[in-house]
């Protein structure tokens, strides 16, 4: 059997979205879900019972950054991943493929694996599809993405073929490398490019890997939000209906929304913690820069309608003169509400397909947001 399965509850009569339950051997996880990302074991400026307290029921990880710092060596003596971040639900982790790969020059791929420069110290390294899953064993992580490469967009069909069938042989790799089955699920990862029939061919060999849950990589990798929309419109309706789909790298509240009603379940994005530490909240009536001027003296909530923590004890004048400030404090209030945001969104979302309604709460989050439609 596998360490995770995947229970189909429901498709949204309106739309075509799926409800769902993904059973992990750290708890249970409702999916749609958005999955805050934890980089360096970490996710940035909260603590496990902060990420708890706002509705976390999963949180990413990074193979490459872990295995850069602290080694993935040091994290199994601390007893895991778990243990040593102080987090008992699920963890995913992904192999480091896609930031290997955007190291650009200082990177050569081989048939054998990855040599790479360290972003730390430019120390030579080299990653294969074994090391990789050598580390997210270590790590002990409940999902472990297979070593792929995301191709870089654009890119020319001859490359993003040949990219494709590596990728593959990468999958089976990884496939035969995997251990600890029991405990530990490989996600395969479909790649193509934005190339329907290279999309079709890389769907067709890593479906014929049989394993507990895919993704779908090579997107958000700078391509129009249409074309995105567009790869999987033609690509989630080749996947399984009986495994989650995970769509990586994704996203901002209309892609979330879009990417639920095209078939995904699964999603992560450093969005919400990046642009709050750079000041900037996403609030139900669109984005708010609260460095701007105009809010010194706005002694209202960043959300109106938010209950978090941040909405219910301070004011947008006090979040502007902490960020002008360069308070780290400004980052853990504006953390804590973007990813309430996004995380009470997914909420919404797997309500509103409970109710047959998705596309009817698109419309109306899409008004208040100011998105068009
Ligand atoms: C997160 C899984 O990492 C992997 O193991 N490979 C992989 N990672 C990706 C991360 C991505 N982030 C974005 N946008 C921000 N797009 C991504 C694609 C991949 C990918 O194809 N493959």
């Amino acid at each position: 059997m596998y360490a995770v399965r995947y229970e189909l509850i429901k498709t949204c009569k309106q739309s075509g979205a799926r409800l769902g339950r993904l059973h992990t051997p750290h708890g249970v996880i409702e999916t749609p879900i958005f999955m805050p990302v934890g980089t360096q074991a970490t996710v940035k400026a909260m603590t496990p019972e902060e990420l708890k307290e706002i509705g976390s029921q999963i949180i990413l990880s990074n193979t490459y950054h872990l295995y850069m710092r602290p080694g993935h060596d040091l994290v199994k003596e601390a007893g895991g991943l778990h243990k040593f971040m102080n987090w008992d639900k699920p963890i995913l982790t992904d192999s480091g493929g896609f930031q290997v790969f955007s190291l650009g020059p200082l990177r050569k791929i081989t048939e054998e694996g990855v040599n790479f420069r360290s972003h730390i110290d430019g120390s030579k390294h080299f990653i294969s599809p074994e090391k990789a899953m050598e580390i997210q064993n270590a790590l002990g992580s409940d999902i472990m993405m297979a070593f792929d490469e995301c191709a870089p967009y654009p890119a020319d069909r001859e490359y993003v073929k040949n990219s494709l069938e590596r990728t593959t042989r990468w999958l089976k790799r990884c496939k035969e490398a995997h251990k600890n089955t029991e405990n530990q699920a490989l996600f395969g990862i479909i790649q193509g490019g934005m190339y329907k029939d290279l999309r079709e061919q890389s769907a067709k060999e890593v479906l014929a890997v049989d394993l507990p849950g895919y993704a779908i990589g090579g997107l958000s990798v700078g391509e129009p939000k249409k074309l995105m929309y567009e790869v999987l419109e033609y690509t989630t309706p080749l996947m399984p209906v009986d495994k989650p789909r995970y769509l990586m790298g994704v996203g901002s509240p209309d892609d979330l929304i879009e990417g639920v009603i095209r078939g995904v379940d699964m999603f992560d994005c450093v969005l919400p913690t990046r642009i709050a530490r750079n000041g900037t909240a996403m609030t139900s009536e669109g984005k708010v820069v609260v460095r701007n001027a105009k809010y010194a003296r706005d002694f209202t909530p960043l959300d109106p309608e938010c209950d978090c923590y941040c909405c219910k004890n301070y004011t947008r004048a006090y979040i502007r003169h902490l960020v002008k400030a360069n308070e780290i404090l400004a980052s853990r209030l504006i953390s804590t509400h973007n990813l309430h945001f996004l995380l009470k969104l997914m909420e919404q979302v797997r309500q509103a397909i409970m109710e047959d309604r998705l596309l009817d709460f698109r419309a109306e989050f899409f008004q208040k947001y100011g998105y068009e439609l």
